[in-house]
C-alpha cells in the first residue's frame, strides 16, 4: 500500500552493485534509460532522478501506482517503494511517521527501518527509529494493540534520509532483478508461441540480452492461429522493451516439416529441432546475435532428454541457451502468468501433430544422420533467406 501523499518511487538494483564503478555507472545509465522509456510508453507522468546507487521517480500522487508498475517491470530493478518526501530533519520525519501510521497500520507487529545516506546528520538511525516507533505507537494505540518486532514485523515503516530529503515508505514491491536490457549482447529467441519459449526469452532479457525473435511457420502443421499466437507472445514481451526492435523473423518451414513427416519416422522431431537451430544460426549471423535461446527443459518432452539435446545441439556451433532447463512445468506456467504471456500461449492454435506415434528418447547422432535428409541445412539456409519480418507492435 502507498503511504498517503506518496509522489515518489525509490528504485533499488542488485547485481549492478557488484560491478566496478565505471561499469556500474554505465549500467545505472541503461537502467534509467529503460525506466524512462517504459514510463513514456505507458504515458506515466514524471521524471527519473538519477542518484548514485538509488535512482528515484518523481511523479504525482495520482500516478504513483503506475510509476511503481513501470519500475517493477524494468530489468535490473530488484525492488521499488512508493514514498512520501519530507524535510530531512528529525522532527518532521517523526511527525510524518505518526501521520502515515493510522493509514498504513491495521494491527500486528511493526518496526521502523531507518537509514541515513548522509552520515553528517545530527542524529543516528537508531535514534530516529526509536522516536519514530514511539510516534507510530501513540498514533495507533487507541485503535489497536500494537507490538514491535524488529526481526519479522507485519508492517515495516522505512525511512531513508539523504542530504536533500527524507523518504518514507510502507511497502516494498519486488522487481524482476537481473541486469538492464542492452547490457549484454543480443540473442536469437526461437519462439513457438507455446508456454515455454516466451518465458525463456523473457529470462535472457531479464539478464540484459535483447532478443531477436524467430518463428518458424509449420505449413499444414501450424496455420494462421499458431503463427498469431507466437506473434502475440512477442507483443507481450515488447511491453518490457519499448526501446527495442522486436521484429519477428517469420521463416517459412512448412515444406521441410512436411518433408520430414513424410520421409522420417524415428528421429523426425530431432531433425526438426536441428532445422530450427540452423535457421536461428543464420538469423544470428545477420543480426550479430551471440546465442540461441529456446524453451526446452530437461526431460519435458522426448526431444528434450539429455541424449536428445546432445544430438540436436550438434547442428550449430552457436551456444544454445536453455534458461528453463532445470525448471518444472508448474514453475514455468507460474512465471508465464506473472510476466503476462500465459494467456497468449493458451490461445487455441489448432495445429496438427508432427510427432510420430513412437517417439525417440535415446537418439544417436550417427543413426540420425543416416536417416535425416542430406539437404536439411541447405533447407534451413534457403528458408531463412525467404523470411518475412513482422512487427508485433504494428498489429
Ligand atoms: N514453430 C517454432 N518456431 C520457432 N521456434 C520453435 C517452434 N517450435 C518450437 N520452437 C523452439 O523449440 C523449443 C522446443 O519446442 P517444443 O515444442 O519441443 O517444446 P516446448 O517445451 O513445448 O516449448 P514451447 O512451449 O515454447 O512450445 C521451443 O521452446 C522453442 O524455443
Amino acid at each position: 500500500m502507498h503511504p498517503p501523499g506518496a509522489d515518489t518511487v525509490l528504485v533499488r538494483h542488485g547485481d549492478i552493485n557488484t560491478k566496478s564503478t565505471s561499469v556500474k555507472r554505465y549500467m545505472e545509465g541503461l537502467l534509467v534509460e529503460h525506466l524512462e522509456a517504459l514510463m513514456a510508453d505507458r504515458s506515466v507522468p514524471g521524471s527519473v532522478v538519477r542518484e548514485w546507487n538509488r535512482p528515484r521517480i518523481e511523479t504525482t500522487e495520482g500516478a504513483v501506482a503506475d510509476a511503481l508498475d513501470a519500475a517493477t517491470d524494468t530489468f535490473g530493478v530488484v525492488s521499488a517503494s512508493p514514498c512520501v518526501t519530507v524535510e530531512p530533519a528529525f522532527e518532521p520525519i517523526v511527525d510524518a511517521l505518526a501521520e502515515i501510521a493510522p493509514e498504513a497500520y491495521d494491527g500486528g507487529s511493526f518496526a521502523v527501518d531507518a537509514r541515513r545516506a548522509d552520515k553528517d546528520l545530527p542524529f543516528t538511525s537508531q535514534e530516529l527509529a526509536k522516536a519514530g516507533g514511539t510516534a507510530i505507537w501513540e498514533a495507533v494505540e487507541d485503535a489497536f494493540d500494537p507490538t514491535v518486532d524488529l526481526d519479522d514485523p507485519d508492517h515495516t515503516f522505512g525511512v531513508e534520509v539523504r542530504s536533500d530529503a527524507a523518504y518514507l515508505y510502507t511497502d516494498t514491491v519486488a522487481g524482476p532483478g537481473g541486469l538492464p536490457l542492452g547490457s549484454q549482447a543480443p540473442m536469437v529467441a526461437l519462439i513457438s508461441g507455446g508456454i515455454d519459449s516466451p518465458v525463456a526469452a523473457y529470462e535472457v532479457m531479464r539478464r540484459g540480452s535483447p532478443i531477436v525473435p524467430v518463428y518458424v511457420a509449420l505449413g499444414e502443421y501450424g496455420g494462421p492461429d499458431h503463427e498469431a499466437r507466437a506473434i502475440e507472445t512477442v507483443r507481450s514481451l515488447a511491453r518490457y522493451a519499448p526501446t527495442r526492435d522486436l521484429t519477428v523473423y517469420r521463416v517459412p518451414g512448412g515444406d521441410t516439416v512436411s518433408h520430414l513427416a513424410e520421409t522420417m519416422e524415428q528421429g523426425r522431431m530431432l531433425s526438426l529441432r536441428r532445422f530450427f537451430y540452423r535457421i536461428a544460426e543464420h538469423v544470428a549471423a545477420k543480426t550479430d546475435a551471440q546465442g540461441i535461446v529456446t524453451g526446452e527443459a530437461l526431460g519435458q518432452k522426448s526431444s528434450q532428454t539429455a541424449q536428445n539435446l546432445a544430438v540436436t545441439s550438434r547442428a550449430t556451433d552457436l551456444p544454445i541457451h536453455r534458461p528453463l532447463l532445470a525448471m518444472d512445468k508448474e514453475t514455468i506456467v507460474e512465471r508465464a502468468r506473472n510476466i503476462g504471456t500465459y494467456r497468449d500461449s493458451t490461445i487455441p492454435a489448432g495445429c496438427n501433430r508432427i510427432a510420430p506415434d513412437r517417439v525417440e528418447t535415446n537418439g544417436r547422432v550417427e543413426q540420425l544422420l543416416a536417416v535425416e535428409p542430406d539437404d536439411l541445412y541447405e533447407r534451413a539456409a534457403s528458408a531463412t533467406s525467404e523470411a518475412t519480418l513482422i512487427d508485433p507492435r504494428g498489429r
